[in-house]
């Protein structure tokens, strides 16, 4: 697939260079960490495109062909519209003997406040223990950089670079990616017009491992909402009189999943690919431990003990989880409200061959059919806000076998062939518009606390320099090593 020139650049000078400025890349990470730019708050919107002026700003010193892509604004919920955050693409080497690769990330990151329960500032990167903690520092701004910083060390040391160098990065995918299914379209015939390969690195190894990515679910994200009186009222004075909207709420978000697992949803099912006895196969070999996964997460007990259901479960199935009630009461204290309007927001993880459309009619119906039932005089809005499709590779494709070749050059074992349970919504657009390949090449551990309290990147300074098992090669950039893997 790739040309000879691939193996003839100096590996062993070049992984020195990455070594070496091992401190400048914490510090260009800390530089991006500090930029609070959580995509789904409207009011951190300057944070946001500030951070895509940095991305491109340091793009565009490496020398790079740069531009920040306008994709339009997004409508808010109160009729007015905000400008989206620009896509910032640039191009390193238009060598036609060469193949072309891109390489999508984000920098936009989930909310994070110390009060959730950081025991550290989460946009202060900051370091314990071999990891570096801090918001987006593993989903996905050190993977961004790690990809930046690699072309950065090739023009360090004046190295020609194997493949022309493409990057997409967005500002948008932590909330479903908005406008850059646009943008993928009215670019395909220009700046995706020599594009061969496609990388993503928004996902994490599954264990101490390394691990190729060959699938992620989508995601339907609904808002449920259910109206009653005209402003909330005192429980004690009113309580009893009205049928409360959050009764209602509760009534109907307990009818979308029994407390084993099961969705309760008519027909939701019936799409999904059937399991064979290849994946359970492949799902049998990887290396998985179930209880110290159970042990991580913290609970008592998980729905599945047994590792090819399990693991299934996490990437194979569809799964309902309900996130949060705007409009509740959630403040410290015990004021007595009845809150007029509360809006539910819960996701359905879906897998191959669910559709987007399809699940959004059955979770309408759905529920105006279980609400209609309960005989309220409240109203109910159900809207899908995000209908993010799932992806699958072709593990056959060529792009694997480099990338399996990759991974056992550096760590000098098998790549596990996994799966991401989360959504990377963009990916299944890129394959479809550009009919290009995709490979995802995960930098994260499993443990990196993704969207949660604490997260983080691993960091294995006292490790850094030494020699991976394999003694040709070693893996200074930041994030998982062989010497110093997550603790699975
Ligand atoms: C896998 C990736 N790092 C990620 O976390 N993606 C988000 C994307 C998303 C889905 N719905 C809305 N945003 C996720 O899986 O939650």
């Amino acid at each position: 697939m790739f040309s000879s020139a691939v193996h003839s650049f100096r590996f062993d000078e070049l992984i020195k260079y990455v070594d070496d400025h091992q401190e400048e890349y914490v510090q260009t990470l800390r530089e991006w960490v500090a930029v609070e730019s959580d995509s789904s708050d409207v009011t951190k919107r300057a944070e946001l495109y500030r951070m895509m002026d940095m991305v491109g700003e340091k793009l565009r010193k490496m020398g790079g062909k740069v531009e920040l892509v306008d994709i339009g604004e997004e409508q808010l919920p109160d009729g007015s519209s905000l400008a989206l955050p620009k896509v910032v693409t640039a191009q390193f080497g238009s060598d036609v003997n060469k193949p072309t690769v891109c390489v999508y990330g984000h920098v936009d990151v989930q909310p994070a406040q110390k009060e959730d329960g950081w025991a550290t500032e989460p946009y202060n990167l900051t370091e314990i223990n071999g990891n570096l903690y801090g918001r987006g520092a593993s989903d996905n701004k050190a993977p961004v950089l790690a990809w930046i910083h690699a072309v950065e060390a090739f023009k360090a040391l004046d190295m020609d670079l194997p493949v022309n160098v493409k990057y997409l990065i967005e500002g948008m995918e932590e909330t479903g990616s908005n406008g850059l299914d646009a943008m993928i379209k009215s670019q395909k015939s220009t700046f995706f017009s020599d594009v061969d390969y496609i990388i993503i690195s928004d996902c994490g190894w599954l264990s101490k491992r390394p691990a190729l990515t060959y699938g992620t679910r989508g995601n339907c994200y609904f808002f449920a909402e259910v109206e009653g009186p005209k402003q909330d009222l005192h429980s004690g004075v009113y309580g009893g009189t009205v049928i409360e909207p959050m009764t209602d709420l509760i009534g109907i978000l307990d009818t979308l999943i029994s407390p084993s697992g099961t969705i309760l949803i008519p027909g939701i099912r019936d799409a999904v690919a059937p399991f064979s006895d290849e994946e359970w196969k492949m799902y049998q070999d990887i290396e998985f431990d179930v209880e110290s996964y159970r042990e991580k997460i913290g609970v008592e007990q998980l729905m599945y003990n047994n590792k090819v259901e399990l693991l299934a479960h996490r990437w194979r199935h569809p799964t309902v989880s309900i996130h949060g009630i705007n409009g509740a009461f959630s403040a410290p204290g015990t004021k007595t409200v009845i809150p007029a309007k509360v809006t539910g927001k819960f996701s359905i993880r879906q897998v191959p061959d669910m559709d987007p459309a399809v699940v959004e009619k059955q979770v309408t119906d759905h529920l105006h059919s279980v609400f209609a039932k309960r005989k309220s005089p409240n109203k109910l809005k159900v809207k899908m806000i995000i209908g993010a499709k799932p992806w699958l590779a072709d593990i056959k494709h060529s792009l694997y076998e480099a990338g399996k070749a990759a991974v056992k050059r550096v760590f000098n074992v098998d790549a596990d062939m996994i799966r991401e349970g989360g959504t990377i919504p963009i990916a299944r657009t890129f394959q479809d518009v550009t009919e290009k390949s995709i490979i995802m090449l995960p930098i994260g551990g499993f443990d990196d606390g993704l969207h949660s309290q604490n997260e983080k990147m691993k960091y294995p300074r006292e490790h850094s320099r030494m020699p991976s098992p394999n003694p040709q090669s070693t893996c200074g950039l930041i994030g998982q090593t062989p010497m110093n893997p997550p603790e699975y």
